[in-house]
């Protein structure tokens, strides 16, 4: 109660300062230790992000909500550069205690094309290796954030664009796209980390169903199974959306949600953070398979003459 009030009525005004003298006599008064207090206290600085033509960050002054819009034509294919701006991105984001984050992209018909194909085909294993770890980060960062998490999909979000999507906290989708983890498809075993943001979103069944079929489902098919939670006509009605869903926060202790949200997807970020070397070693081994390389330039060449 005491820290919902203070939260609500400080957001705006608090310096640097204030906020120092408040964190010793709230920590003196209820005996915490300095690091567990400053997670409880509401964001101060507001901040615009240094330009990185890749990612673009921009957050809203009142609201404290960030839009965070990937920009890499044609199709945001997920390349090393990509990850690596989007890794900084949401460190900048958790440094600078926004009140939520949304994801979305600037491409007109496609929210992510997934993983640049040019990353798994004949790859340089030192390239691959910065690229599947800056990968996971990147997954470790957003499923893990502590701030609150939405997805403005505003176009087609294949395999890795849906992963993104579905590491976030809620979705909104623009009609007539395609959504969907088509990694069988492609002869492409999904990773253990994209098996578990799937489970965290669609029933067990509905995720064995849909990562073993590889489906894409159209935005109306998605909303059945609940792989997005509502559908808007354009972009920026799906930016609302997402804004609404994050605003309902507000009257929720940041520390009480975000411990909450901690608890809940531990056990699948352990998971990751236990195995992040064997699971490189995994996907490599079977990544140069003859097989798979065959399947994979076939497919960008299919891309190609479309
Ligand atoms: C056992 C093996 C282990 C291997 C481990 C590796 C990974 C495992 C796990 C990770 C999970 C994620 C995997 C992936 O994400 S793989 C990528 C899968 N992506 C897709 O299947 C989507 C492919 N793209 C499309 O379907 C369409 O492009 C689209 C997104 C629907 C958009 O259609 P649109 O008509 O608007 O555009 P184009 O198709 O004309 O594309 C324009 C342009 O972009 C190129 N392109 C498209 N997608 C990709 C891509 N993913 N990577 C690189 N380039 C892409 C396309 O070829 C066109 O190029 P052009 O030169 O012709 O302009």
């Amino acid at each position: 109660m005491l820290l919902t009030l203070f939260e609500s009525h400080t957001h705006f005004f608090l310096s640097m300062f204030q906020k120092m003298i408040l964190t010793k006599i709230i920590s003196n008064t209820l005996s915490l230790h300095k690091k567990q207090l400053i997670e409880w206290l509401p964001a101060v600085r507001y901040f615009s992000s240094p330009t990185n033509p890749l990612v673009n960050v921009d957050v809203n002054d009142k609201s404290g909500i960030a839009v965070v819009t990937m920009n890499r034509k044609p199709v945001n294919g997920l390349s090393l550069e990509l990850f690596e701006a989007m890794s900084k991105a949401l460190d900048d984001l958790e440094n600078n205690r926004i009140r939520g984050a949304i994801l979305t992209s600037s491409c007109p018909t496609v929210f992510s094309a997934g993983l640049d194909l040019n990353e798994l085909y004949q790859p340089d294993k030192k390239r691959f290796k910065a690229f599947w770890t800056t990968f996971q980060d990147v997954w470790l960062k957003l499923y893990g954030s502590s701030f609150p998490t939405a997805a403005a999909i505003n176009g087609h979000a294949p395999a890795g664009g849906c992963f993104l999507a579905i590491s976030c906290e809620y979705r909104v989708m623009c009609p007539d796209y395609k959504i969907g983890l088509n990694e069988t498809r492609l002869g492409i075993i999904a990773p253990i980390f994209l098996r578990a943001s799937m489970r965290n979103t669609v029933s067990n069944r509905e995720a064995e169903k849909a990562l073993t079929l590889g489906t894409l489902y159209s935005t109306e098919d998605a909303l059945k199974i609940g792989l997005i939670d509502e559908i808007a006509i354009y972009k920026v009605k799906a930016i609302e959306r997402c804004e609404n869903f994050l605003a309902q926060f507000n009257n929720v202790s940041s520390i009480a949600r975000s411990f909450t949200k901690r608890s809940l997807r531990q056990k699948d970020l352990e998971e990751l953070e236990n195995c992040r070397e064997e699971d490189f070693n995994i996907f490599w081994s079977n990544l140069i398979e003859p097989s798979v390389q065959k399947q994979i330039g076939d497919y960008m060449q299919s891309l190609k003459k479309k």
